[in-house]
């Protein structure tokens, strides 16, 4: 990965374990800012990750850490699975993700997929619209690196893409291990997310 390792934003990037649980203990709040959770295309990426075709569900988020958004996210699973293994994530709203991935001996995860974001295209797009309705105008400058894995659970795959923003960098995320408890409720605020989508 073309990142240097002295002030940048790698240790986000290779985190391993919850981002959500690291973003909260830089103890400067994390709030969790639901943007969009409803049927939707796939991008090819999530195809090929979800290894089909087919009606979806697609969630995007802006995770925010002292009121300003550090991480943009896109999770995305076929729709047979959320009435199946993956029927939680309809009733997750605004509580971060990681409430339903850690800590599940049930829920295995791929390795870590960094990736220098291209500079136009499918993603860019969904970054500048989630800013914009946001009311955070337009994605900062320098928006580069993202990386992708997936959690499989009964058989049925779920795909987290997430960009980190540099705002990041130079705040390490801690190289303690982060446990896979999900974080007690006063770590996470969250703020007012869209009307619930039609999934
Ligand atoms: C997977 C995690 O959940 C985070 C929260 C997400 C959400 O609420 O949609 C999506 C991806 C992650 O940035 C995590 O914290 O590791």
């Amino acid at each position: 990965m073309g990142l240097a390792t002295r002030g940048s934003l790698r240790p986000w990037v290779m985190a391993p374990g919850s981002l959500s649980r690291r973003l909260a203990a830089l103890g400067r709040g994390f709030e969790v800012q639901l943007l969009r959770q409803g049927l939707a295309r796939l991008q090819a990426a999530e195809r090929a990750a979800l290894g089909a075709r087919g009606p979806s569900l697609v969630r995007e988020v802006l995770l925010h850490v002292g009121g300003e958004p550090v991480v943009w996210a896109r999770s995305a699973v076929l729709l047979r699975a959320t009435r199946g293994p993956w029927k939680a994530l309809k009733g997750l709203g605004t509580r971060p993700l990681a409430h339903l991935l850690y800590g599940d001996p049930r829920i295995q995860r791929s390795a870590l997929c960094p990736q220098r974001l291209p500079r136009v295209g499918a993603t860019r797009r969904g970054l500048a619209r989630s800013w914009q309705q946001a009311g955070q105008g337009l994605p900062p400058a320098g928006l580069q690196w993202s990386r992708s894995s997936v959690f499989t659970r009964g058989g049925a795959a779920l795909r987290v893409m997430e960009v980190f923003a540099p705002a990041l960098v130079g705040q390490p995320p801690g190289a303690r291990r982060i446990s896979g408890k999900p974080l007690p409720p006063f770590w996470v605020q969250t703020l007012p997310g869209p009307p619930r989508g039609p999934a």
